[in-house]
């Protein structure tokens, strides 16, 4: 086994455990994919459970270094000055994310890196500006106690990472784990190492001690992933990707009594009502829809319409759609690849299965015509789906494609009940003019977050998070908190 500091930033991308850039002890590697080509741009360290065991133990001892000596300003000093660096180094991190997903750039520089810092920036003050607790309790005696709380670290917090927005994602964990004392180890995607990687750089940049931030690179099931949450000295895993991961990883959870913060799939509605302004929904549907190729766990794949303006609205949704044109480069930039081959494959199953079942595609449905470097990129059309059931596949499983099925409806009682029946409850969005229908169909709504005519408005203070199959637990802001620390309360008689 080899220790380096050189940066990942190049074609091979390492491991990052205890402060330095390491290759995987026993040698495997697997390969890293330009989505928007099909090209083989780097190599990727698998780590084995030797080197996740490594980490893991790097992240424990660190709890007892210097790290676990700091007040918490000098904690949220060197958060702050992680957001700083990641937000100086903004185009290396660019470079790497549009790289492992092939996101146009717009994308990435708007969404991804800037919350990337944002997240760190965001929970330095969380912690800073954290409120206490405390009771006074009358005794038997006639006396008083005095109780208050404490709040530590849970300890080593394992962060398992999906693909789709890679280093989003993986700081909306990081950042208040870190701000409240603890340490990790991240399993990014195997599909996007680099950000990850490449934070390894910003963490000694800034003078974080080794050991408190690690990256282990691999898959999931018998290699880093599973090593990671099945690791007894993990106190707490927090995970976000597919629900029948969360429900493997819940199973290595149990063992140790170890807590879970989960944010799983969705299959998010929408609802429009006849007296919605007709721009606002199309332009938000239209982004909810085909953001980021539909890889969003936020996006909306199902759309219900009120009867009268379902012609209207169907026609003007065709029309965005059209404006959503497949590749990364020139006039092509808006809507990017989907993350690999096999991803392909899934979401072009479900374009068959509409069909099979009866739906009418009003536009799209298949893999754009795509000349140049891009011609081996996983692209596929903008697809639109009208006359589909109730019951249909596409309208019950999550697809995490740019495609939505389009349904009428006749009464408010009827459209609260169609949104509702799923396994799923992670968001829906409302659209009216007529905000106390607006207020009222969103309470009715079965998720953790509903917006009002708008949709993926973030205030990161708020509470995030699923119900159902989306999820367990909350976290954003001081809900964060709840997570990321161990409550002790002491009581003491007066
Ligand atoms: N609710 C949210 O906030 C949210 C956000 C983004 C993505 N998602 C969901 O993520 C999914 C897409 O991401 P994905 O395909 O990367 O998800 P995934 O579940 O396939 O993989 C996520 C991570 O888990 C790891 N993993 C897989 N099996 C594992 C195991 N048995 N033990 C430990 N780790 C394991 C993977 O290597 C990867 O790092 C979609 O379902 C989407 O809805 C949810
Ligand atoms: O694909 C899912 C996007 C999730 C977004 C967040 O977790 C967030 O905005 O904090």
């Amino acid at each position: 086994m080899t220790s380096v500091s050189s940066s990942p930033i190049t074609d091979t991308i390492l491991n990052f455990i205890d402060g330095s850039y390491r290759e995987g002890s026993e040698g495997k590697s697997f390969s890293n994919v330009n989505p928007a080509t099909g090209a083989e741009i780097g190599v990727v360290h698998e780590a084995s459970q030797a080197d996740v065991a490594d980490a893991v133990a790097a992240a424990k001892a660190a709890l007892t270094g210097p790290w676990g000596k700091m007040t918490t300003a000098e904690r949220v000093n060197l958060i702050t000055a992680v957001a700083t660096e990641i937000e100086r180094r903004a185009d290396d991190f660019l470079a790497a994310e549009v790289a492992d997903t092939g996101k146009p750039r717009h994308v990435a520089s708007h969404i991804d890196i800037p919350r990337g810092a944002a997240n760190f920036r965001m929970f330095a003050d969380v912690v800073s500006t954290m409120p206490g607790e405390s009771f006074n309790t009358p005794t038997p005696d006639g006396g008083q106690a005095f109780n208050y709380t404490v709040r530590k670290p849970k300890g080593v917090v394992a962060v398992v990472c999906p693909w789709n927005f890679p280093l989003l994602l993986m700081t909306w964990k990081v950042g208040p784990a870190l701000a409240c004392g603890n340490t990790v180890v991240v399993k990014p995607s195997e599909e996007t190492p680099r950000t990850a990687a490449l934070l390894g750089e910003v963490m000694n940049a800034v003078g974080m001690p080794k050991g408190v931030y690690n990256v282990v690179h691999g898959f999931g099931p018998g290699s880093a992933g599973e090593f990671l949450t099945s690791n007894p000295d993990v106190d707490a895993i927090t995970f976000t990707g597919e629900t029948g991961t969360g429900q493997a990883i819940m199973q290595k959870a149990a063992t140790g009594v170890r807590d879970i913060s989960f944010e799983l799939g969705g299959k998010n509605p929408a609802i429009v009502f006849a007296d919605a302004d007709l721009d606002k929904a199309v332009e938000g549907l239209s982004r909810s829809v085909f953001l980021n190729t539909g890889q969003v766990c936020l996006g909306t794949e199902r759309v219900y319409v009120e009867r009268p303006i379902f012609d209207a609205f169907v026609a003007r949704m065709a029309a965005a759609a059209q404006g959503f044109k497949p590749g990364v480069t020139g006039d092509r930039a808006y809507l990017g690849p989907l993350i690999s081959a096999e991803h392909r494959e899934k979401v072009l199953g479900y374009y068959r299965r509409a069909v099979e079942d009866g739906a009418t595609v009003v536009t799209g449905g298949g893999v754009p015509e795509i000349s140049g470097a891009e011609a081996g990129g996983f692209f596929v059309e903008p697809t639109l789906w009208i006359d589909v059931a109730h019951g249909d596949t596409v309208m019950r499983e999550e697809i995490f494609g740019p495609c939505c099925g389009i349904v009428p409806f006749d009464s408010e009682d009827e459209v609260i009940a169609l949104a509702n029946d799923t396994v799923y409850g992670l968001c829906a969005s409302v659209w009216t003019e007529n905000l106390s229908r607006g207020h009222r169909v969103a309470a009715a709504m079965e998720v953790g977050v509903c917006w009002v005519n708008s949709w993926f408005l973030r205030d990161l203070r708020t509470a995030f998070g699923g119900s159902g199959h989306s999820g367990i637990g909350r976290e954003g802001g001081v809900h964060s908190l709840e997570f990321y620390t161990e409550i002790t309360n002491i009581c003491v008689k007066l």
